[in-house]
């Protein structure tokens, strides 16, 4: 049995939760569940804290984990490698501080710099040659500064939205892209393909959807510069023989835009339906 880590709670539970109800496992019937046996699929998952997962995958005692890769990095694993981004979880991490007193990295030496994320901070402190004061707090480490713990604050940031509640403002580089990932121990476990495989159809099936048209045939080569889709368009003929119905996946983020644009050229029956599954 393939043994899983996933989020118990957190900004990724849910949907990491969804995905893998998605692909076809079954999941918690209580959100106070810690352990569920799939024993159709052959696997087994372990409702664990997201931060926590890098650490029981790393060390071999659980094969795969759905977790952050910030909270990958700041576990400091060796064991545990990231093997699929999964397109959901999205943030930034950052610095702010106080408005203007900030505006480099390097400013940061000798401050009292706030965050949960330790073992990221330093890694990227250490690199930039930047010795500071790290002052590790479990969240909303925003206040930190307002209460007179910290100088500046290293955190995930998404909208922003905490941060200017907070009067702080971002300075310096972007410390990381996260999003959520999928990791792996040392030694990839049997049964890690099948996973990806059906993660990965979870996936494709929520970025596309599928189009069918009717156009012109002889509109056929304009058509499929706008849409050309993964491989290629499926063009059947109509019964009129002047016409052919085509079917193509295309981005669900810009599907209007490749609708209007089919539009123009002479498509008619546009039709979009969403697709529930796919191996590509
Ligand atoms: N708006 C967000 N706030 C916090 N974490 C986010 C956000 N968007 C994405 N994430 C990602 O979620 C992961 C953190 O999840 P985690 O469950 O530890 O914290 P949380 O969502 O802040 O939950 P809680 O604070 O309730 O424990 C990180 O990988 C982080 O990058
Ligand atoms: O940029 P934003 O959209 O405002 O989101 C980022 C904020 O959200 C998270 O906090 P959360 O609500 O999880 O509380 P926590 O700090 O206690 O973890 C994160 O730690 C930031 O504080
Ligand atoms: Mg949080």
């Amino acid at each position: 049995m393939l043994r899983i880590a996933v989020p118990n709670k957190g900004s990724l539970a849910e949907t990491a939760s969804e995905m893998l109800h998605e692909a076809g496992y079954i999941g918690r019937r209580d959100p106070k569940d810690l352990h569920v046996i799939d024993p159709q699929n052959e696997v087994e998952f372990f409702y664990l804290r997201p931060k926590d997962i890098a650490t029981y995958v790393g060390s071999g005692a659980l094969d795969v984990g759905i977790t952050g890769r910030d909270l990958l990095l700041d576990a400091r694993m060796p064991g545990a490698r990231e093997i699929e981004a999964l397109g959901f979880g999205d943030s930034t991490f950052r610095f702010a501080g106080p408005p203007g007193r900030f505006t480099s990295v390097q400013d940061l030496q000798g401050a009292r710099v706030a965050t949960a994320y330790p073992g990221l901070v330093d890694a990227f402190l250490d690199e930039h040659g930047v010795a500071v004061d790290l002052v590790p707090l479990d969240g909303a480490v925003e206040s930190a500064v307002r209460l007179g713990v910290a100088d500046a604050v290293a955190d995930v940031v998404s909208t922003g939205t905490t941060l200017r509640q907070a009067g702080l403002e971002i300075f310096g580089p972007v410390l990381l892209q996260s999003e959520a990932v999928l990791i792996t121990s040392p030694t990839q476990a049997e049964g890690t393909d099948t996973l990806l495989r059906r993660l990965r159809g979870v996936m494709v099936a929520r970025r596309y959807v599928m189009v069918d048209y009717d156009l012109p045939a002889d509109l056929v080569d304009d058509a499929v510069k706008i849409a050309p889709g993964i491989e290629s368009p499926t063009i059947a003929p109509l019964r009129d023989p002047a016409w052919v119905a085509v079917r193509v996946m295309v981005a669900r983020k810009g599907v209007n835009q490749v609708m209007d644009a089919l539009y123009a050229i002479g498509a008619r029956a546009i039709l979009v339906t969403a697709i529930h599954n796919a191996r590509l």
